[in-house]
This record gives structure tokens, sequence and C-alpha cells, in this order.
């Protein structure tokens, strides 16, 4: 059903509002449309009525919405249901909110806080219970691991260590499991860290397995057809390019390449092989996109209770639907969001079908760029985030953001111009990969993104550049539209009269994802029942998640919060917001208080 609850507030001051209503046309001549406002709560209520009521399973001249200061009205029993909904266990007069975000809020006050979401791949240099804790308080909001590199035991510490650092300290770190996928990488070096290969040289690629140390020279392959399937003549580059060979010979197992193009050579680092100017990726076309081990690691992020699983090469909307369905007859009452990450030609041919089936995407530049051509890879993010942002998926903008600082306590001029590009664009997150896992400054890395992300935003605050992003509707039924138009009219209204905050209260996230989709100037305080749904919306820009335990009663919901976040010197009297749940549909605006 196409018909939707359409108005808007054209006041831009926050002295006594006046409301327009924009389109009433969507209403029936026969129908109804009331906005009041009451002036001591100053809270905006809602009515309407139409002839399409039937739709509704309701008699004719109904309300769709009524909100009187936040209670009562026609969804009284869906609300009934959603009050039993606190997570068990969990004391109900308590908040959880995380030290960073407390003391942000305390010495900053609401609208400087960070929209952009920062994700840091763990790894060696930061696998430690300290140095995850620096991340946290540095503003990590998801750790991400990838199952390409170390053992899952290793893997296992990590999550606990996450887990005990949320529990402990109230953080709501989100984890991300990225998957190995059946690319072609070469193998890990028999446990060197690194290897040189200089001009000239003569390695041996092979597809044989060795004990270590491997002899020298020599680098494994992990694609069994790789030796049938190269050509004397082909490019074979490594990282998409960081390092090239040229195949002179092949015998048996054994690939004779000559180094054309020297450089460092990292474990597992990712192969390409390139023909008459052609990325050759037939044969490798053939590999499942899930392969067996990747299935194994899926289970165990299920088992470990991942909150993200990020699918690598995915070349089609199928394997994403599969995996979902998978996790869903695996994990019954999980909610682990699947995010495809965008790294292949394939993934490119089939970008809008793979991001509507996905929970969210990464634009994952470093194996993009090994496929595409490098000028190509800027215009593609820009189209990755677009998309995302017009379909309601979170979208992660990764790779080499600042590359340098693997090896630099200070960025270079054009990463910080990228790292501002990429917020500038509105993603919800940015992701260091090399710069937190291995790298020697990843608190300095995290701290550039972090400081370029804040000064970016107030800039494009400041200036009132809200940019023009045509937001369609995505809803798929007229409940979801009215939570759609809801939030659309919420964010709208949230910076025409210049309030300090939203509100939204949320039991699966949708109400609260819906209002980061707008992007709006003031930060919004997702208020959740669950600690999974509190850490999923981490990923999401602008978006603050509480845990909270709350009832079917606005009014007390309200009351209950601001005394919470008061007591803890988080807001003040005379702050000015505006409310919104999925229990109750309606608009509140009022004072702190
Ligand atoms: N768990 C780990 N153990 C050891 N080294 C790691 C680990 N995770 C990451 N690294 C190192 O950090 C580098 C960057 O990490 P990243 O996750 O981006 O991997 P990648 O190999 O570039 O693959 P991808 O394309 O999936 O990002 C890796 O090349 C590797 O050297
Ligand atoms: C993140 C990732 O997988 C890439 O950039 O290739
Ligand atoms: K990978
Ligand atoms: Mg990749």
């Amino acid at each position: 059903m196409s018909q939707a609850l359409n108005f808007f507030v054209s006041s831009s001051s926050r002295s006594p509002a006046t409301f327009t209503i924009s389109r009433p046309s969507v209403f029936p001549s026969t129908g109804s449309l009331r906005l009041l406002v009451k002036k001591s709560l100053r809270t905006l209520v809602v009515e309407a009525s139409s002839a399409a009521a039937s739709d509704l399973d309701e008699p004719q001249s109904s309300p769709v919405l009524v909100s009187e200061n936040g209670s009562g009205g026609v969804l009284s029993s869906a609300t009934q249901e959603y009050g039993r909904n606190a997570a068990p266990g969990t004391d109900s007069s308590s908040i959880e909110v995380d030290t960073v975000t407390e003391a942000e809020l305390k010495e900053n006050g609401f609208r400087s806080t960070r929209r952009t979401k920062l994700i840091c791949t763990i790894g060696p240099a930061t696998c430690g219970f300290e140095q995850l804790e620096a991340l946290a308080e540095g503003g990590m909001n998801v750790a991400r691991i990838n199952m390409c590199h170390g053992t899952r035991e290793w893997h296992r510490m990590v999550i606990e260590r996450l887990r005990r650092l949320n529990e402990e300290k109230g953080f709501a770190v989100a984890i991300m499991m990225d998957t190995e996928g059946s690319e072609i990488h070469m193998g890990d070096l028999g446990g060197a860290s690194s290897a040189k290969a200089e001009d000239g040289e003569i390695w041996n690629f092979t597809v044989r397995s060795f004990d270590p140390p491997l002899p020298e020279r020599t680098v494994t392959v992990n694609y069994d057809g790789f030796a049938e399937d190269v050509k004397v003549g082909d490019e074979l580059l490594v990282d998409g390019g960081m390092v090239r060979f040229e195949v002179i010979e092949k015998i048996g197992p054994d690939v004779k390449c000559l180094c054309t193009d020297p450089g460092l050579l990292l474990p597992r680092a990712n192969l390409t092989f390139w023909r008459d100017g052609k990325l050759v990726r037939e044969r490798n076309a053939m590999l499942p996109t899930i392969s067996s081990k990747d299935w194994l690691d899926i289970d165990f992020g299920i088992a470990e209770g991942v909150d993200f699983i990020a699918v690598s090469f995915v070349k089609s909307a199928e394997v994403i639907k599969h995996l979902k369905s998978y996790i869903q007859a695996r994990a019954r009452d999980s909610d682990i969001s699947v995010i495809a990450k965008i790294e292949s030609i394939d993934s490119l041919k089939n970008l809008e079908e793979i991001i509507q089936a996905s929970d969210g995407a990464m634009v994952a530049r470093g194996d993009l760029g090994a496929q595409i051509p490098l000028e190509q890879v800027p215009s593609e993010q820009q189209k990755i985030v677009q998309i995302c942002r017009q379909l309601n998926r979170p979208v992660i903008v990764a790779s080499q953001l600042l590359e340098s600082m693997i090896e630099y306590p200070i960025p270079t001029r054009a990463e910080v111009a990228d790292v501002s590009e990429a917020v500038r664009q509105r993603g919800d997150a940015l992701m260091l990969s090399g710069e937190s896992a291995m790298g020697q400054f990843p608190e300095k890395a995290l701290t550039v993104l972090r400081s370029v992300s804040l000064r970016i935003e107030r800039m494009w605050r400041e200036q009132k550049r809200h940019e023009v992003i045509e937001l369609p509707s995505i809803a798929s039924s007229f409940s979801d539209s009215i939570s759609e138009e809801i939030c659309n009219s919420a964010a709208k209204m949230a910076n025409n009269l210049e309030v300090d905050a939203l509100f939204v209260y949320t039991k699966n996230g949708h109400m609260a994802s819906l209002l980061s989709r707008c992007r709006p100037d003031c930060p919004i305080f997702a208020f959740t029942t669950t600690t999974s749904v509190r850490r999923r919306l981490n990923l999401q820009w602008g978006l603050m998640p509480f845990r909270l335990s709350f009832s079917d009663d606005m009014e007390s919901n309200l009351n209950k919060t601001f005394s919470l976040l008061k007591a803890r010197g988080m807001i003040k009297s005379g702050d000015l917001i505006i409310a919104v749940s999925d229990m109750l549909q309606s608009i509140q605006v009022m004072n702190v208080p």
C-alpha cells in the first residue's frame, strides 16, 4: 500500500511552533488530519482518519495514530505485549551506557558527539585486554576479526576479552567476523612476518605444502587449480599490485615467476592474475563464495554470538539469502546481521540486489582496487554509500584509510582528505585494517579517525549543508509506512526546531535505523531493551545506544529516562528533545523538566 501520512513542520524557530501540513491530499477528502500542539508539554498530537481506514481492519474514521501525552490509543494490545519484553534479569531501574558516551555527553554536550562509527580490525597489535580497552576508550564501536588470519583459539580469546570489556565497563562494542572467502591468496610465509621480493628475482609459486621453514623464495598458494590455471606470460599481482610478477615457466605444481615490481610480501596476501590487461576470473568464479572452511568459521561465529558476519567476495544476493536462512535455522533467537563485502567485479554487477538482501554493506576497497581500475574506486564508493542509505542499510568504508600509519605516527594529508570525504558522504562507519591489526600506532590511528569525523561533521552542520539525497519509501506495509513517515518528519522537525536530541524507544532497532537514515543534525538516543540490539545499533550513524527496560507507557518511560540521564549529568532541565517510539506511533516535542 502506498498511502502514507506525510506532514512536516515549517517553523525553524524554537518559540511557539507553527505547523504546516504538506500534501494533505494523501488523505481522501472524506478523511481528516489533525495536528495539535499542547503548549504545556509541547506534545505534538497527530490524529488522522481516512477513508482507506478499512485497510487497517478498523471501521471508518478510526484514528490511525493517536497520542495524548504519550498514552492511550488504538495500539494498546501491541504495546502491552511490548512492555513484557525487557531483558530478563536486568535491573529495571537502571540504564546501560558506556563511560565514553557518558563522559562525552557531560563534557561536550549533545551537539558535538561523534556521529560516524569506528571499526578496528583486531590483530597481534591490539589483542591484549588493555589494548582492547584503550581502543574502546578511544571510540571503537565495532571490533572486527578476520578469519583469514589467526587460529580459532586466538579469535575465541579476543571475543572473550571483548565480552568481558563490555560487561565490566559498560561498553557496547559489537563484534564483526569476516569470512575468509575462497579467493586466491598466498600462504602464511612459513611463519615469517614478511618477505622481501627484489626486482629480477625468480620466485616459486606452488600449490605444494611444506613443513616450515619454506625453501627460499617460495610462496604457497591456497588454490589447488592455480598451477593449472595460470599461463606463461600472465601477470601476477600481490595485494592489487604492491608486488608484481610475471609467469615465466610452469613445472607441475610449481609456477616460476619473475619479480617485475619489487616489494614486501605479507602473509596471506591476496593474489590476482591478469592476462592481456584483464583480470582472469573465469575459474575462480566457480569457487564458492562461502567455502567449507568458511562454514566452520560461521558455525564458530554463531556459537560465539558475534553480532555481524561480513561475507567476503560476495557475488550475488543468493549467497546472502542462503547464509541468512542458515543462521535463522541454526540460531533461532539470534539476530546476527549479515554484511555484504563489496570487493569484486561480480558484486558491482549485482549491487542493488545484494545490498537489498543484506543487513549492511562494506566498501572493501582493498580487494576492490585489485579488481577494478583504482580510479574507479572512489565513484563506486560513492554509489555504494548512496544505495545503502536509500535502502536503509548501514555502510562501512574500509581499507587504507590511514595506511601510512601502520608505520608512522601521523597520517598523510591525502589520507586525511580521504577520511574527510567518507565522513562527508555520511557513510555509517569507517574501518581500520592493518593500522589497528598489526600497525605501530593503533590508538593514534583511531584518534585521527575520531578527530577528523568530529571536525567534518561539525563543519557540515554549521554550514547547514544537508546533502540532497532522495530517500525513497522503503516500507513494505502500511504500519512500516507510518514508522517511516514519523521518522522522516521527526528528523526534519529536529533540524528545524534545532532540538538537542532525538529519543527513540525501539525494540528491534528499526525505528532507530530509520531516524539514522535521515542523518539529522542532533544525536539520536536509542533506547532498547536488549544488549544485543544495543550492540547492533552501535554500527549505525548518529545512534547512541542505551539499554533500558521500558513499559508501554511513554509518559513513564520518558520520566524515567529523564531522571536516570539527569542523575548522571547526561542531560539537563530545559534541553529540548523529540521522542518517537515503535510501540506508540507518535511524535512528542518537549523540554526536559
Ligand atoms: N588475527 C590476525 N593475526 C595476525 N595478523 C593479522 C590478524 N588480523 C589481521 N592481521 C594483519 O593485518 C593485516 C590487515 O588486516 P585485514 O583484516 O585488513 O586483512 P587482509 O589480509 O588485508 O584481508 P581483507 O581483504 O579481508 O581485509 C593483514 O594483512 C595481516 O597482516
Ligand atoms: C576489507 C577488505 O576485505 C578489503 O578491503 O579487501
Ligand atoms: K577476507
Ligand atoms: Mg578483502
